[in-house]
This record gives structure tokens, sequence and C-alpha cells, in this order.
């Protein structure tokens, strides 16, 4: 049948994958995630369980896994606009990791089709993915240290030091993204998770990533199912509907610092006029920069704040304006008290 209708090998492979959940190889994850896209939530919701596991980690029994059978919620970790993500649990391995619900007419083929296969140490490795009735849950390694939003929250702000710590490690994972034509799409905060020691920091959430595939991005501004990013860390040229590139990863990562070293997202402390004109037509949030700040710290700023797309800083390049202003900042070893600094 598959050869006499010249059905593509991926088609007969999402065939034998349908009504399912099995232990398999990346591509059928890929092959799974791309079918789920095309087909519309019906009446079958409820009889719906099928799925790819990457880990033997996570044990499919008879093609099925479904919660409270064959994992178990342990605690809610975070939630917010992409849904909510819970720490789980394998009841046949043990095995724990994290599990991201969301609703399956929200699920986005670019979700998993952007970070299966990815092997940067600064992007949260994906386990899986399986759709129980009208929800798809996504599993993926559990980051202990919880968000660098999180940390923001507690702190208040962050040190001059310690934000260029993290946006050090930001830039090398979106580095890894870019030079994989990956954008991420939604690059805050809150899509930045840290490990224990909170040394580590860890790029997720794809909900909003894109595959920077050329031809397909010189024709279209956003795709039809595009979900837009966070509005506060969105760059000037999405407001103007223009073409956009990689470099709005750059853009959402200079927002993330200010957010940071304020502690408050930027252009939210002047409530004049909407938002989008600000973006679009003002200057960038420079004045946000905090007078303490190291002039090669506002030089990051200035490079990745740039309105004109072709004019800002790649993830290289700032990386490397990062680590120059690392050296100029008093920078001791990770984890002491800093003094604190004065804000404008
Ligand atoms: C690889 N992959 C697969 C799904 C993905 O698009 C996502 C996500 C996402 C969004 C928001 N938050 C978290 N989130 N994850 C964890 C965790 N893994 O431990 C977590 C822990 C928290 F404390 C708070 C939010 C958290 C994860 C993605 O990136």
């Amino acid at each position: 049948r598959a050869i006499s209708e010249n059905r593509s090998v991926e088609e007969c492979m999402v065939d034998a994958l349908k009504g399912s959940v099995s232990n398999e190889e990346p591509r059928s994850l890929i092959a799974i995630a791309k079918m789920w896209k095309k087909s519309i939530p019906d009446s079958e919701d409820s009889v719906q369980n099928e799925g790819i596991l990457l880990t033997e980690e996570l044990k499919a029994v008879d093609y099925e896994y479904q919660e409270r059978i064959h994992w178990t919620k342990l605690q809610l970790v975070g939630s917010g606009s992409y849904g909510e993500v819970f720490k789980m649990q394998d009841k046949k391995t043990q095995f724990q990791c994290a599990a991201k619900k969301l609703p399956f007419g929200c699920f986005r083929s670019e979700e998993l089709t952007t970070c299966i296969g990815l092997t940067s140490p600064r992007v949260v490795p994906v386990y899986g993915a399986v759709r129980e009735g009208p929800w798809i849950m996504i599993f993926m390694k559990l980051i202990e240290g919880g968000s660098l939003g999180q940390l923001i929250k507690e702190s208040g702000f962050l040190p001059e030091n310690k934000a260029l710590y993290y946006l050090d490690q930001v830039l090398e994972g979106l580095e890894y993204l870019h030079a994989h034509d990956i954008l991420h799409g939604d690059v805050k905060a809150d899509n930045v998770l840290l490990s224990k020691d909170r040394s580590q920091a860890f790029l997720c959430d794809f909900g909003h990533a894109v595959h920077l595939i050329p031809e397909d991005l010189r024709n279209s501004r956003m795709s039809d199912d595009y979900l837009p990013g966070t509005q506060t860390h969105m760059a000037p040229e999405i407001m103007m509907g223009m073409h956009w590139s990689s470099k709005i990863d750059i853009w959402s990562s200079c927002c993330m610092t200010l957010h940071m070293l304020n502690g408050c997202h930027p252009w939210t402390r002047d409530s004049s006029g909407p938002l989008w004109f600000k973006i679009a037509h003002e200057a960038a949030p420079w004045k946000e920069v905090p007078v303490s700040c190291n002039p090669f710290t506002v030089d990051v700023l200035r490079a990745g704040l740039q309105k004109e797309p072709s004019r800002r800083a790649s993830a290289s390049e700032l990386r490397g304006k990062v680590e120059l202003a690392q050296q100029k900042v008093s920078l001791r070893r990770f984890g002491q008290e800093e003094k604190t600094s004065s804000h404008s």
C-alpha cells in the first residue's frame, strides 16, 4: 500500500506509530510531532494515548504510557503562558524527570522538532512526548535549581557580575541554536533554568521556536501558527512586521539582562503609550541600564540592543563583549555575596 500510494517513509512510520506509545529513535518523535500538528482535536480525544519515549528510563507498558497508571505527578515546579510543568516519576523505573503539560490544541510541532537531537550543554534535553486525550505531555530532564526568573524574584535583582555570568551562558546556548538554524523566539529569565548550585544555566521552552530555513523565512514574516514571545522582550522588527532572524533572540537576551540588573522587565517603569509603539518607534531602552554598570557592560547592551538587526551583534560577537566585560567587572569566585550597586 505504501509503495502503490507513493507514501513517504515518514508517513508509513507514523501509520505504524499511531495509537500506541513506544520507546523509539528521535526521528519517530519528529514524525509523530508533525502528525499531531496536522490532526485536529476530535471526539476520539478520550481514547488517544500515543507517543514516543526516547529513554529507557521512561518505560511504555503494552504500548501505553498514562498518568497515574505508568507515571505519577510529584509536584508542580512551574506554570505560565506555556502551561504547567511538573516533577514526575516513572512507576516502573522510579526515574524522575520534568513533564510539561499543554492542551493538544496549543501544541506546535516546532516545540519538539527544534529541540530533538540537540546536544548543547546549554539546552534542556527532551526525553519524549505522549498524547493523552486532549493533552500533550512533553518529558525532559529535571533541572533542580528552578528558573532564573525565580532567582531574580527571590533576590530582587542580580549584581552585575552574576548578570554577565548568566548572559554568557545563555549566549553560548544561542550560539549553538543559531548555528543549527534554530531561533528560540522567547528568550527570558523564566525560560532559563539553573542547576542546583545555580552555577549552570540551560535554555528551555521551545514553544515559540522556529526553524530558520532561509527560503521559508524570506517568504514569511510570521508563519500562521507562530506564537509571539514575551512583549517586553520583543525586538522592534517583530513589532513592525518586518523580516526577522536569529537577531531577535539577541535583543531578547539583552532585555533579560536588564531584567536581571533592575529586577523588572524593560519598558515597564514608564506606562505612557502602547508598548508595541514604544518598542517600534522609541530609542532602545538605554536609560534603563543602571548607572553603576561598568562601561564594558554598557557596551554589551549597546551592541545587543541595536534597533537595526543588521547592526545588532550576533551571539558569538556579543559573547566576546560579555567576556571582556566580565574581566573588567570585579568578578570574584562565583557565589560570593556582592556589595549592592546603585540603580538609576
Ligand atoms: C526540551 N523542552 C521540552 C519542552 C520545552 O519546550 C519546555 C519547556 C518549559 C517551559 C517552562 N518551564 C519549564 N521548566 N522545566 C523545568 C525542568 N525541566 O526542571 C522547570 C523547573 C522550574 F522550576 C520551572 C520551570 C521549569 C520547561 C523544552 O524546552
